[in-house]
């Protein structure tokens, strides 16, 4: 609120009685000494009218600045909520990344980035449980390097390495994109073959048999390699470990023929 002013007509009669009350002709006038009490009365009356104004606006100015830091504070705590949601979010996407990153890690075979044991066991349940109910069957052949043995004594441990990456590349090629495949374990790899007859995976698999034995370099060092295989048709009210177990014995019959072949059980 502004200070009270004098308007022109109050200013004009101020004037007047001061005027009036400085003329020595008028200090005898009966009327002087009354005016000049009212004139220090409206003085005395307008300073406190000033005072209060000037109290009033120091309280409105206060009251002012306390809602503008009310204000001010609720923004900030919405802002640090803000801020903390944002960094909740944050946290639970780094968390679920995590997890996922945590449970791919514990189903691929570092060496080769195929899946491992682990990730097959989960594919075979998987498509064992989809055979029942759509009875349509799978295909499960185990491969097993030739004599690899031999390529670490020949090579070295870390040439080995390389050889079982070349070759798990050479499985994964040639494979289709709905087959899984796998390290079994050693040098020994898992192929699933979902809602395939064992005669085409047959084919399949003897693509990727002389797929391998076409790997000549490996990281600058010339190879000669080869692998057998041993292949099982899903039967009827079989369970997994079962086909499993028909292809590793083909496995071994591959071995015991003379290796570098198909044997399918
Ligand atoms: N470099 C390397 N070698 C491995 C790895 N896993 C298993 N091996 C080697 O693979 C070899 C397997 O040898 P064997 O079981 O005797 O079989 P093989 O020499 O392949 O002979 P056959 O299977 O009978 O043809 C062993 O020397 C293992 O050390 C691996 O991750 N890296």
């Amino acid at each position: 609120m502004a200070a009270p002013k004098l308007h022109g007509d109050d200013l004009e009669l101020v004037a007047r009685v001061e005027a009036l009350l400085a003329d020595p002709a008028q200090q005898h006038n009966p009327l002087h000494e009354p005016l000049a009490a009212l004139l220090g009365h409206f003085r005395g009356q307008r300073e406190r009218l000033e005072r209060l104004v000037r109290i009033s606006d120091g309280y409105h100015h206060v009251a002012r600045e306390q809602r503008l830091t009310l204000v001010e504070q609720y923004d900030k705590q919405v802002r640090r909520l803000e801020k903390l949601v944002r960094i909740s979010d944050r946290y639970q996407n780094s968390l679920r990344d995590l997890s996922l990153a945590l449970r791919d890690a514990a189903m691929r075979d570092p060496l080769t980035g195929l899946g491992n044991r682990r990730f097959l066991m989960e594919r075979l349940r998987e498509e064992s449980e989809r055979t029942q109910r759509l009875g349509r069957g799978f295909a499960v052949a185990i491969m097993d390097v030739d004599h690899f043995k031999a390529v670490n004594d020949a090579y070295g441990h870390e040439t080995g390495d390389q050889v079982l990456l070349a070759i798990a590349q050479a499985v994964e090629f040639g494979l289709r994109k709905y087959d899984h495949c796998g390290r079994w374990g050693g040098e020994e790899f898992l192929m699933l073959l979902p809602e395939t007859p064992v005669e085409h995976a047959y084919t399949i698999v003897e693509r990727i048999r002389l797929a391998i034995a076409e790997i000549a370099d490996v990281g600058g060092v010339r190879v000669s390699l080869t692998a057998s295989f041993g292949l099982a048709g899903h039967r009827e009210g079989e369970g997994f470990s079962a086909t499993v177990s028909r292809a590793d014995q083909a496995l071994y019959a591959a071995k015991a023929a003379g290796r570098n072949r198909v044997e399918s059980a």
